[in-house]
């Protein structure tokens, strides 16, 4: 296995084709049905709009195209190399592809592959006509799947004014330790299981079972399948940091994963750790184009806060749930507008590099981490990247298989929190013995989920 950079590890991954690998059903069955239903949103949008005749060539082109790739999939043709389209990230993603030398689709590491084919799939948009240049296939299956996760929106919007009151109403009972650490962990399992509704999921799982892992009775009942949980470190961080017993920055960083549901979940979190005064400003990073169908981009982030606030969102809810929304929507925008959350799409985060090649290759960005008090890192992707999608043992340390990413540089390094639920071949950190109670294929379908935690500013 060629090594794009030095510091990489020498391991074996999950590749498209290893039978044995969650990626060799991807590549056969997932992404043919992504990218054919890619085909027919395109199409709707041809019959929904007013098509001047360049536009109109400019979308055959682009369903050539996305026909071309599910008949390139299906034949196992080499990758070729990306078309530029003025984004910087494409040498890179082509320079990796030549030092594979040959590299087909269904026998391509899984990481690379993924990545390659969703950027790849924007540049049939972004060198395009006007029309189609910042077209995303994916918005409407976005922004539709959160109006069908209105029941548990609406829940979880109520619980988060109830949180809200009592912090703000200085509650007594919060200034009891346990009670606080009860609500830290709610609010940890709220970010984390947030993240088992992704759309990808959809081309295995129904709709139902998807929305099934939704609100607070199914987070109860999953608690028993958190197989890492480092929550009490965490929570001993914040305290440490809100009573002055360790030095703060007071920034937070949450690098998002799902748009939706999870969002939303992750927005709870946000503004939490801002009541508590855990953080005076929380940065929440998303991605700079279309990505693995659901991940946030800054129209999705912009349609959840406004559409809330405007009371567009679900219009078919009661006054009282129109209110709750509202003024959550309203809560949110004004945290925007005074800068205490702010949202940023670094082009880092759509490249194929696993994050433990950040300080060689984005050293700003990972300064810039490295600066905060803590990295929240959300979902199965930014799973895969900060542990290079290796198959490492399971009991494997998490800060080993995050490499370079973990390392100490003189207690100036990044505190990572990951909340992942499983949905790939990827999983670290587990005790000895601790796999042999878990059924086959454990790590795939989103039942599973780490909370792992590693301090790299700790000065042991
Ligand atoms: O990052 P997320 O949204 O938690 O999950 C990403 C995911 O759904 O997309 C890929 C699909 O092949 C897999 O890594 C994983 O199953």
């Amino acid at each position: 296995m060629p090594t794009f950079l030095k510091s990489d590890p020498i391991y074996e991954n999950s590749n498209t084709g290893d039978p044995k690998s969650y990626a060799y059903q991807t590549a056969r069955t997932r992404w043919p049905k992504i990218w054919s239903s890619a085909i027919s949103t395109v199409q709707t949008t041809i019959d929904e709009s007013k098509l001047s005749d360049q536009d109109d060539i400019a979308s055959k082109i682009i369903i050539s195209k996305l026909a071309a790739l599910i008949n390139a999939l299906a034949r196992n043709a080499p990758l070729e190399p990306i078309a530029d389209d003025g984004s910087s990230d494409i040498e890179d993603y082509n320079k990796e592809l030549l030092s594979f030398k040959n590299l087909t689709w269904l026998a391509a590491p899984w990481l690379f592959a993924e990545c390659y084919i969703y950027r790849l799939v924007y540049t049939f948009f972004s060198t395009s006509s006007s029309f189609w240049q910042s077209h995303d296939i994916f918005y409407t299956e976005k922004c539709q799947s959160l109006v069908a996760s209105h029941v548990a929106t609406i829940e979880l919007l109520k619980r988060f004014s109830q949180i809200l009151e009592s912090i703000r109403s200085g509650d007594r009972h919060l200034a009891d330790e346990q009670t606080e650490e009860a609500l830290f962990d709610e609010m940890v399992q709220i970010a984390l299981w947030g993240n088992a509704t992704d759309l990808t999921l959809l081309s295995s799982l129904s709709v139902d079972e998807v929305q099934s892992r939704q609100g607070k009775k199914a987070r109860d009942a999953s608690r028993e399948h958190i197989v890492v949980n480092d929550t009490d470190k965490v929570w001993a961080l914040l305290s440490a940091l809100k009573n002055g017993k360790c030095p703060s920055t007071g920034v937070v960083h949450i690098v998002l994963d799902n748009s939706g549901f999870e969002l939303l979940a992750d927005l709870v979190v946000a503004s939490y750790v801002l009541e508590k005064k855990f953080a005076d400003m929380v940065v929440l990073h998303g991605k700079a184009m279309p990505w693995f169908v659901s991940d946030v981009n800054a129209r999705d982030f912009a349609w959840l806060v406004g559409s809330f606030a405007e009371g567009t969102y679900y219009p078919d809810a009661g006054r009282h749930d129109k209110a709750v929304i509202q003024k959550t929507g309203t809560y949110w925008r004004d945290l925007l507008s005074s800068k205490k959350i702010e949202y940023r799409a670094h082009p880092f985060w759509t490249t194929q590099h696993s994050f433990g090649r950040m300080p060689e290759l984005q050293p700003e960005l990972f300064a810039e981490l490295a600066g905060a008090d803590l990295i929240i890192f959300k979902g199965d992707l930014n799973y895969r990247k900060l542990t290079y999608d290796g198959y490492w043992p399971k009991t494997t340390p998490f800060s080993k298989a995050m490499g370079p990413f973990a390392e100490m540089h003189g207690g100036k390094g990044v505190r990572t929190l990951v909340l992942r639920t499983c949905k790939a071949d990827v999983c670290v950190g587990l005790r000895a013995e601790q796999e042999e109670k878990l059924e086959d294929g454990w790590t795939r379908y989103g039942k599973y989920g780490v909370i792992s935690y590693w301090d790299a500013k700790r000065a042991d």
